[in-house]
């Protein structure tokens, strides 16, 4: 069977990665995964629960193990969740396997998209700033070091955003437009020192 191109999406926690996957991958009529709904409909537990039961390193073990999962697929769009860049692994299986997308937002950006939100333990605590910046410090570089192409979500809505990773996409390889051509290169082919800066 002939493999087809797949589209990772990494970021912050609020840059819209489930967003933005779930509008790119109904507008490319590709399937959409996203690794924290896999973590937890095969856990049968949300991630809060997860992270209280098992601790940060019971999810990232999972999260290791549903990203090389769902990357071994083609054609696929593909939400990860804000840490996924934490784990060399997941981070070679990225960009080995399909075209990277880091959706970047600012810290300001995040507080407001994430205020009301229950569901994101890391963010359950008083210094939501601090930790917002402290994680930016830290996983900034990894979402660059990963990405094939950024773009910005802030001050954009999602619509325009799709528009632009489409539009983006497109210039690294054109093979986004012939869906099953026989002489298709996969998307994300290219070697990943060839991986571009903003
Ligand atoms: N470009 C955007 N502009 C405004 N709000 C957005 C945008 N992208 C996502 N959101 C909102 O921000 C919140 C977090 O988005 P989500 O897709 O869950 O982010 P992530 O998966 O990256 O953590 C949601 O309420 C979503 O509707
Ligand atoms: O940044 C992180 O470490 C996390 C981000 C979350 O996903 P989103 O980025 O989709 O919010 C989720 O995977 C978990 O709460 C941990
Ligand atoms: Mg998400």
């Amino acid at each position: 069977m002939q493999d087809l191109p797949n589209l990772f999406l990494i970021g912050p926690m609020g840059a819209g990665k489930s967003t933005i996957g779930r509008l790119l991958a109904a507008e490319l009529s590709r399937r959409f995964h996203d690794s924290d709904h896999v973590i937890q409909e095969r856990c049968g537990a949300d991630i809060p629960w997860i992270f209280d039961v098992e601790g940060e390193p019971g999810f990232r073990l999972r999260e290791v193990q549903t990203i090389d999962e769902l990357t071994r697929l083609s054609g696929v769009v593909l939400a990860t969740g804000g840490g996924a860049v934490l784990r060399e692994e997941n981070r070679r299986a990225l960009r080995e396997r399909g075209t990277v997308v880091y959706l970047f937002t600012t810290v300001e950006q995040q507080l407001k998209r994430t205020a009301r939100d229950k569901n994101r333990p890391l963010l359950q605590r008083v210094d939501r700033e601090q930790v917002l910046n402290e994680m930016f410090t830290l996983r900034d570089p990894l979402y660059r070091a990963t990405a094939d192409v950024i773009v910005r979500t802030d001050r954009r809505s999602p619509r325009a955003v799709v528009s632009d990773i489409l539009h983006r996409a497109r210039c690294l390889n054109d093979s986004l437009d012939r869906l099953d051509p026989p002489d298709a290169r996969p998307f994300g082919s290219q070697a990943s020192d060839s991986k571009v800066s903003p």
